[in-house]
Formats: C-alpha cells, sequence, structure tokens
C-alpha cells in the first residue's frame, strides 16, 4: 500500500483505500518469556468512541502504550492515520503524538503545578501561543469540565474526581484527534463515575475525534461507547457494535459482560 499525498491510501490500480484514524494489525509483545499480546488486530471506528475490556492482565494498558508510541511491538504494525508509526522518524512520531489526548490512570498530573499550570503545560510546551490565548483556551476547558473555580488548587488539594477532570481538560486542550483513556473510572464512587461518563460523551458530541477507553466497568462501558472490543489472552475475541457485544454468543464475552463467575474464565 502506498500513501496519497493527502495521507489517504492508494492501492496500486489507483483505488483509494480506506484509512482508519488508528488501526493496530497482528501486534505481538512479550516481556522475557511473558507473551502478552499474541497476534492483536484491531481497526478502531473512527469518530467514535470505542470501550476495551478485558481480565486484569490481559494487556490493555499494554495496548495504549502501543497506540502512543510508548512501546513498540515485537511484530506488527501501529496505525495511526494510515502510517505505521515505526516505520516513520522520531520527529514525525513526535509530531503524530500531539493528536493525542491520553488521560492516565490518576490524571497523571504534575504535582509541583496547580490545575492551571498543568492543563496549559501541553500548549507551553508544544506551541507558541502567547499567554493571553493560552489563558482563553485553558479557562474554556477547566469551565467544561467544572473546574474554573479551582484553578489556583494544587493536584494533592483535590479530590480523585476532580484529578480526573483536571486530566481529561489537560488532554483536551491541545484539540485531539484521538483520546485515549486509562481506566478513567478508577477509583470514583459510582455516581462520579456516572457524572464523568457524562462529560465524555459531551465533549465527544462538542468536539468529535476517536476516543478509545479501557475500563472494567460495564456500565461505562454500555453507557459511552459506540463500539466495544474484548480482549483476551492478548487478542481480540471481539469486537463491534455495543448493543452487538452485549447480545454476544460467544461463552467467553457473555461471562464477561455480564460478570457472571461461571464460564470460561476463572482465577487464573
Ligand atoms: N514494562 C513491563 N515489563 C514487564 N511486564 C509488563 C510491563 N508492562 C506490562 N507488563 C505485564 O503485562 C501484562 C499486561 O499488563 P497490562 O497493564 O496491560 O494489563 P491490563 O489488561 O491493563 O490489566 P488491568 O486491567 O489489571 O489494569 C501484565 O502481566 C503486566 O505485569
Amino acid at each position: 500500500m502506498v500513501t496519497g499525498m493527502n495521507g489517504t491510501a492508494v492501492d496500486p490500480i489507483g483505488a483509494p483505500e480506506r484509512v482508519h484514524t488508528m488501526e493496530v494489525r497482528n501486534v505481538h509483545k512479550s516481556f522475557g518469556s511473558f507473551d502478552v499480546l499474541k497476534g492483536l488486530n484491531l481497526e478502531f471506528a473512527d469518530n467514535a468512541i470505542t470501550t476495551i475490556l478485558g481480565p486484569s492482565g490481559t494487556g490493555k494498558s499494554v495496548l495504549i502504550k502501543h497506540l502512543v508510541g510508548l512501546l513498540e511491538p515485537d511484530q506488527g504494525e501501529v496505525m495511526i492515520f494510515g502510517r505505521d508509526i515505526w516505520k516513520i522518524d522520531e520527529r514525525e512520531r513526535y509530531e503524530l503524538r500531539k493528536r493525542f489526548g491520553v488521560l492516565f490512570q490518576d490524571g497523571a498530573l504534575f504535582g509541583s503545578m496547580n490545575i492551571f499550570d498543568n492543563t496549559a503545560f501541553p500548549l507551553r510546551k508544544h506551541t507558541d501561543m502567547g499567554e493571553d490565548e493560552i489563558e482563553a483556551i485553558v479557562n474554556q476547558r477547566l469551565k467544561e469540565v467544572g473546574l474554573e473555580r479551582s484553578s489556583y488548587k494544587y493536584p494533592n488539594e483535590v479530590s480523585g474526581g476532580m484529578r480526573k477532570r483536571a486530566g481529561f481538560a489537560r488532554a483536551l486542550v491541545m484539540n485531539p484527534d484521538i483520546v485515549l483513556f486509562d481506566e478513567p473510572d478508577s477509583g470514583l464512587d459510582p455516581v462520579r463515575t456516572s457524572l464523568l461518563n457524562d462529560l465524555i460523551l459531551d465533549m465527544h458530541q462538542e468536539y468529535r475525534g476517536t476516543y478509545l477507553l479501557v475500563t472494567h466497568d460495564i456500565r461505562t462501558a454500555r453507557k459511552v461507547s459506540d463500539y466495544v472490543g474484548v480482549i483476551w489472552k492478548g487478542k481480540v475475541v471481539h469486537y463491534g457494535p455495543t448493543e452487538e457485544a452485549f447480545n454476544s454468543p460467544d461463552p467467553f464475552v457473555r461471562q464477561f459482560l455480564s460478570g457472571d463467575s461461571a464460564g470460561p474464565l476463572g482465577m487464573d
């Protein structure tokens, strides 16, 4: 496959081929003798919210790290906007990373900066915007996540839910095309989880983009996702529209999405 001038893939006879925003092809990854990803394939739906579910230790966070270019696959391809991120040079990879917003589990805020400066950080680092422009954007984002009156506070002075919202504001501040969430609901009570889910839906509605959430919360998956992927033993065992996933006849998918103890998944 070759890439046309506008980045659209073109097949050898000239017909444009569909390029996904984000795709992984036959990705393998081992740590020592431990095989984590064993030929993972996923074409993420563009401009949609996909949730990835799967048992603990099955490689969901490892997948996120591959997508954002923090881990290199042993084999296979990570395609972002139709380009294999390990076949481009470091400078291009760096440019591609700017099109991502990532919300890590604990918000990954800098403890030495207040919420305003944490949110402003990507703009100050990656753009040549003046402080007035930065202030306007950051204030807008903090308002959207309900933190406009806490912008002067430091991460250790606010609740876990507020840290997540601040992390979300920071993830969105560069208008990313892709937003990755690694367990956004971890450590939140059910009401805060539900409010955060509403916020994710509202922000996606407003700004669009290809969103990927990794979660253990089945209710979150049902509420926010357009598509659900289920990973087990390093492979995708199901990927499709949310309702289809929840009606899957596959015994593992059924067990996992219903949280049932009976089924192929045990404690091992
Ligand atoms: N850098 C690393 N070095 C060695 N092993 C690693 C590394 N990163 C991840 N692993 C291992 O890979 C496996 C998958 O880890 P990962 O964090 O992706 O799981 P997960 O599906 O996100 O789990 P959870 O749902 O519990 O967060 C785990 O057994 C983990 O210990």
